[in-house]
């Protein structure tokens, strides 16, 4: 329900609620990924681009990892070349290859850190390959050979960390740099749960199409812990793109990240009240 802030007595409740966790986030990193699918159109990006300056003009540090899937596919597309899928990864050869760095390195990546520039932020976009910031190697999946599909192999958090130092918010695409050079594509879910774990981040936020996870009705399931995950796989209720993305979720919060939460990134201040209320949005999966 959206927030009627020209009342008075709504503003004031509102920001009474959010006080504390202005208070508990602030000087925080928090890692927010923005998924293609929730960055249909200019007012969804500045909507988006809104929160992530309002987040740290009152003293947090959030880092974007940013997806651009529709966003290559549809330019792909306009050179005939239809892309094949396997685990949810897209079979990367190496015109794909080119495409898939012009578009998140470029267009996608460009197009947000200047949203949030618009915003009255200071964006800096980046692709793994500055300053060294994700190495990858070859994913290998039994049976296939998917081609510049990537792994993350180690991060070198440094740049990003200059860069919240300066007051920059960075923006990374998830694009990640080979022993010889070699560009990677890289699921952006698994560059993100990456950076969060890398940087004991507070909070791992994963912006997508749907209201959270599901259960087979349909009901968003709004708190999850590791085992009721680990059964909703074994059973088929979670499948298909959310797969990795809540294995994403799953190894960060196993590895320090206090939480990670899956919400509707297409929602008009969807960061703020998964933030800022106490009912939040979306999925909530705690260690
Ligand atoms: N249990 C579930 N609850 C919600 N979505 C699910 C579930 N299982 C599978 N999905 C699918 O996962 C999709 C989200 O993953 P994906 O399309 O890869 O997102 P993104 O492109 O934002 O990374 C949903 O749109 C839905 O089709
Ligand atoms: C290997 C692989 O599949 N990489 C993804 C990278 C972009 C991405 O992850 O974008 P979303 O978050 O919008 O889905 C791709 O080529 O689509």
């Amino acid at each position: 329900m959206p927030i009627d802030l020209t009342n008075a007595q709504t503003t004031a409740r509102v920001l009474t609620e959010a006080l504390p966790y202005i208070r508990r986030f602030a000087g925080k990193t928090l890692v927010v990924k923005y998924g293609g699918n929730a960055m249909k159109g200019d007012d969804m990006i500045a909507s988006f681009a809104r929160d992530i300056v309002l987040m740290k003009k009152v003293g947090m540090h959030p880092i974007v990892v940013h997806g651009g899937g529709p966003q290559i596919g549809a330019h792909l597309e306009k050179l005939g070349k239809t892309s094949r899928f396997i685990d949810g990864m897209r079979v990367t050869d190496d015109e794909t290859m080119d495409v898939v760095e012009m578009m998140l390195g470029g267009l996608v990546n460009k197009a947000i850190v200047s949203a949030i520039n618009q915003q009255g932020g200071q964006a800096v976009g980046l692709s793994g390959k500055d300053g060294g910031l994700i190495r990858a190697r070859k994913l290998v999946i039994a049976g296939d050979d998917l081609g510049q599909v990537g792994e993350v192999d180690a991060i070198d958090p440094r740049v990003v960390q200059h860069l919240e130092d300066g007051g920059f918010i960075p923006v990374i695409a998830p694009i990640g740099v080979g022993a010889h050079g070699e560009a990677y594509n890289i699921n952006a879910d698994l560059v993100a749960g990456k950076l969060a774990s890398v940087l004991q981040a507070e909070k791992l936020m994963l912006l997508t199409n749907i209201p959270g996870v599901m259960d087979k009705a349909g009901n968003v399931l709004t708190g999850l812990t590791v085992p009721q995950v680990q059964a909703l796989i074994a059973d088929g209720t979670i499948y298909g793109g959310m797969l990795p993305k809540i294995q994403c979720a799953l190894d960060a919060v196993a590895s320090g990240v206090k939480s990670a939460v899956i919400i509707d990134g297409r929602l008009d201040h969807s960061v703020l009240l998964e933030l800022f209320t106490n009912e939040g949005i979306g999925t909530l999966i705690r260690g």
